[in-house]
């Protein structure tokens, strides 16, 4: 017998009209492929259409999406050729554009594009000096003694760091401007207009400025991340075009900004309703953090405060769609045969909180982290294969310091338990924005 009479057709999943499952899903993703997992297994098609993007995208797709929910799964879908299953269309569907940035490319073009984004990302002067100067700032003006809510708050020190990284030689009244811009593209008030709204303004800020700004980083003898796009442009990469440089320019504004401020959300979130972890990190951070300057090296040994951030990241991926793959040619999947025009999905949330993968998987305890190697097929928030999120290093850094600087230099408290999770832009967000009070330590 061969390998294709093993398998069964195409996985199994509800027949609901495709607006009523789509409507489903986008009103509670995690809520639904629970649903769903209970009910179809570990492997099941959803008819989700274009996600209501249908037109914002001229992508051929059959409008099923398969999620995937256990590492076998993961390795097929990471493991196959891209002329099997790609990225570039599959994201184009969800994220319901046409742009030409990193995550719209595939083949060499994507590969290379890569190579000029991951170490820029990462290598600007005096990383912890800026990020210590902004939560400084930003936690001096946070009230004390009454609940806040700390996701906008964050949103706000995320806004800041990215458009230091990113546009850092921007004059300091357009890099304010620029930063006060960024939360409009995942405000649930303002609504898809407004996010699309303010998308637009940033993109027209960032063009406007394009003119002298290798100029102005010869000057500053540093280059930001556009200035570093702007060089490899000059320096012969046609595919760099300015609306390039323009759209992965806001591209990496906003995925830099909102992923973060979502993530570090929830660990402020999970940490202030266990206070046993709440006391750990305090007692690994000790005084050490009060001092000034700081310097990247003080971070390496914070192994708990790590722990802490990739156990957040277990419990709360930033969305239901971790990572999408537009299948090509037929493929087999767990005993499946996967159809052409197919995307599938990595669904981390709900492989992530597993008991066939993990040990007491509701239970929020980052010490199943310490001293671990990760293997990346279970613990996937940043995707996989050869689109792993650029930004993952980065992240997990800067995630790490603000959480340092922030427990160290205020002490929070939190009356309730852990919040659920609410659509916010793209990403899913604490439904109480992480309310909690903040004190004087
Ligand atoms: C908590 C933080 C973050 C999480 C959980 C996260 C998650 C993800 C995921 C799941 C993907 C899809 C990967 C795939 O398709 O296999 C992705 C891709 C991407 N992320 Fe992140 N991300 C984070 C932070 C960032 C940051 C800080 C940046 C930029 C500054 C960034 C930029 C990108 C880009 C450009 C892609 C597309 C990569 C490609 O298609 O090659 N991300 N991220």
């Amino acid at each position: 017998m061969t390998s294709t009479e093993l398998t069964t057709g195409p996985p199994p999943g509800p027949t609901l009209p495709t607006e009523q499952q789509s409507e489903l899903f986008q009103r509670d993703p995690f809520g639904y492929v629970r649903r769903m997992r209970a009910e179809y297994g570990t492997i099941f098609t959803l008819d989700l259409g274009a996600l209501g993007n249908d037109d914002l995208t001229d992508v051929d797709n059959n409008g099923k999406w398969v999620f995937l929910s256990r590492p076998h799964q993961l390795r097929t879908m990471y493991g196959v050729d891209e002329s099997v299953a790609s990225g570039a269309a599959a994201n184009q569907v969800f994220f319901g554009t046409d742009e030409a940035s990193v995550g719209y490319i595939d083949g060499r073009p994507h590969r290379r594009r890569r190579g000029q984004i991951i170490p820029a990302l990462t290598s600007r002067r005096d990383y912890v000096g800026l990020v210590a100067e902004v939560v400084d700032r930003c936690v001096a003006e946070w009230p004390r003694g009454e609940e806040i809510a700390l996701f906008p708050r964050l949103q706000r020190i995320t806004s800041e760091i990215i458009v230091e990284i990113v546009c850092g030689n921007f004059r300091e009244d357009d890099r304010r401007e620029l930063a006060a811009l960024l939360p409009g593209t995942e405000s649930a008030e303002l609504g898809p207009e407004g996010a699309a709204a303010a998308e637009r303004a940033i993109k027209t800020f960032v063009a406007e400025r394009l003119d002298g700004h290798l100029a102005k980083s010869d000057r500053a003898g540093d280059d930001d991340m556009l200035a570093t796009l702007l060089r490899h442009a000059a320096d012969g990469d046609e595919s760099l075009t300015d609306e390039v440089v323009r759209d992965e320019v806001f591209s990496l504004l906003y995925t830099g900004f909102a992923t973060t401020a979502n993530t570090l959300s929830w660990v402020f979130a999970e940490v202030l309703a266990h206070p046993a972890v709440h006391e750990q990190l305090v007692g690994e951070l000790d005084d050490r953090f009060r001092e000034r300057p700081l310097r990247r090296d003080d971070f390496a040994e914070l192994k708990y405060t790590e722990a802490t951030i990739l156990e957040t990241l277990r419990l709360h991926p930033v969305s239901a769609l971790n990572g999408v793959r537009m299948v090509n040619a037929e493929l087999e999947i767990d005993g499946h045969t996967i159809q052409p025009g197919t995307i599938l999905v990595h669904c981390a949330y709900l492989l992530q909180r597993s008991d066939e993968v993990f040990d007491q998987p509701e239970t929020f305890l980052p010490r199943r982290f310490l001293n671990t190697r990760i293997d990346p097929y279970e613990l996937g928030s940043f995707g996989g294969g050869s689109r792993t999120c650029v930004g993952r290093n980065y992240a997990k850094e800067e995630m790490r310091v603000i959480l340092a600087l922030v427990l160290s230099s205020v002490r929070m408290t939190r009356s309730s338990g852990v919040p659920d999770a609410k659509q916010q832009g793209l990403f899913m967000a604490p439904a109480d924005g992480a309310r909690c009070v903040v004190t004087d330590s």
